[in-house]
């Protein structure tokens, strides 16, 4: 059995839906389609999830919501009927916004999680009746119903151990299932959503639960390439890559796989297969646990803007106990996650996306710091891009760290900090967010490119 997972561009409109049906009933083993919200037809579209969180915003404002609740009903109602699925998918669809949009007891939070889910969830209901209207009997599954449980605020958004032996129940279904990804229920029966992009993660939930014989992950490139092929020309395609090498590299910009999906899929060693809905014979690119041997030592070179730092010095700071437990102790009562923490004798480096950030929360984690740390100076700078190098191949190769700094240099950008993961599956740069697509494109040319004496 397939887990197949179809994203927003694949759904986007009546001509795609139409491609995965076909995809769908060109092989049997396909039984569990989750699909996302209709996502952009054009660069310059709006995606459904988009404007929901708007509408959430309106009516968390008390503005009028009728203009946006009607631009997204007219997205589906054009879908249903280029698919000639009856009036009263549409009208159900209008009901279950209203009904969203009525339900006022919830938290800001939940209120909001509540109107994003219903883009996933009223595309699978209309996708499932489209299939069953041309032959292929299927039946939309809702999350609450097939046990999707995920755990309660303030955690993140995960599926629970028992979820997974309730949704294998799924692999008995005689029709296709078609299910609404993005989103599950806790075990007081709340809506939470998972992160941006969290389809992917329903897909392998699935997948690890009914343990599919593959995860298909659908979108709209053939393959996973070795660069962003929306700032690098051409980058090389990538045929096998393994779990660890996909984590750091969607982690940290390759937002064609979410880096949260990967956990399920990798504890039952299920293979990942990134297809093209518009090219559904190409091969695409295969996550497994171990691959062959690739060319050169690096697998993938992404970016990720959007972080800051937190620096902290204090004299001393190396001999006195407990000092970085406490620090990171302030940043976990302010709900700080953090990502790196480059380090000196005297001083640290805490690495932090800035959309956790705000003037008023810094001023009070600083004072904090010098004041309870009895730090000589605490400090945030902000807009730096992380550049993460990422290959199996890293750990016995030498020098590679000198050539993606010298590499980097080439293009005049200072480098505000180096780290080298435990794993050596990964090496980053910290630097300056407006040289991100500059450093990329060098150490593509450095690393894929040229024909280096190194290699
Ligand atoms: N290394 C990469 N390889 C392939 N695609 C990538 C990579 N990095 C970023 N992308 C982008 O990811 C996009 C697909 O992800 P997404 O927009 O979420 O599609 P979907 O709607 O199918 O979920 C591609 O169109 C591509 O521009
Ligand atoms: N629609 C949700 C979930 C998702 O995964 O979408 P997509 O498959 O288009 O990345 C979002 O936009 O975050």
């Amino acid at each position: 059995m397939k887990v197949s997972k179809f994203g927003g561009t694949s759904v986007a409109s009546a001509e795609q839906i139409n491609k995965i049906a076909s995809i769908v009933k060109a092989d049997p083993s396909r039984k569990i389609i989750v699909v996302s919200a209709p996502g952009k037809r054009s660069n310059e579209d709006i995606k459904i999830t988009d404007l929901l969180i708007n509408l959430a915003e309106q009516a968390l404002e008390q503005k009028d919501t009728i203009a946006l609740q009607n631009q997204i009903i007219a997205r589906y109602k054009m879908i249903a009927e280029e698919l000639f699925v009856g009036r009263e998918i549409v009208e159900s669809i209008s009901n279950d916004l209203s009904r969203r949009l009525e339900d006022t007891h919830l938290t800001k939070d939940q209120f909001i999680d509540q109107l994003k889910a219903a883009g996933e969830d009223n595309n699978a209901k209309l996708i499932a009746a489209y299939f069953n209207n041309i032959g292929l009997p299927a039946q939309y599954m809702n999350p609450k119903e097939a046990g999707l449980i995920v755990t309660d605020f303030p955690q993140p958004t995960q599926a629970t151990e028992e979820a997974y032996n309730k949704l294998s129940e799924l692999q008995h279904s005689e029709k296709i299932i078609v299910f609404p990804g993005f989103f599950g229920f806790t075990k007081s029966g709340l809506l939470r959503t998972f992160n941006r992009g969290g389809s992917d993660i329903t897909g392998s939930i699935l997948a690890a639960a009914v343990n599919a014989s593959v995860y298909e992950n659908f979108t709209d490139v053939d393959c996973v390439f070795s660069a962003n092929p929306k700032v690098v020309n051409s980058p090389m395609e990538i045929e096998e890559i393994t779990y660890r090498e996909m984590r750091e590299l969607s982690y940290a910009g390759f937002s064609v796989f979410h880096d949260e999906a990967l956990m399920p899929v990798y504890k039952e060693q299920i293979p990942v297969n990134i297809k093209n809905t518009n090219n559904p014979l190409a091969a695409g690119t295969f996550i497994v646990a171990e691959r062959k041997k690739n060319k050169g030592p690096i697998t993938g070179i992404t970016a990720d803007s959007g972080f800051s730092t937190l620096y902290v010095s204090k004299y001393l700071m190396n001999r006195e106990l407990g000092f970085g437990r406490k620090l990171l102790q302030i940043l976990e009562e302010e709900y700080i996650s953090y990502e790196h923490t480059p380090s000196g004798l005297d001083d640290i480096s805490i690495i932090i996306r800035s959309h956790q950030l705000n003037k008023e929360k810094e001023e009070r984690i600083v004072q904090r710091i010098v004041n309870e740390l009895e730090a000589e100076e605490a400090y945030f700078r902000h807009g730096f891009s992380m550049i993460v190098l990422v290959g199996e191949g890293m750990n016995n190769s030498t020098g590679l760290a000198a050539r993606a700094a010298t590499a980097i240099s080439r293009t005049g950008a200072n480098i505000e900090m180096i780290n080298q993961g435990s794993s050596e599956v990964s090496i980053v740069f910290g630097v300056l967010q407006e040289k991100e697509h500059v450093i990329l494109r060098e150490l593509y040319d450095e690393f894929f490119s040229k024909v280096n004496v190194y290699s």
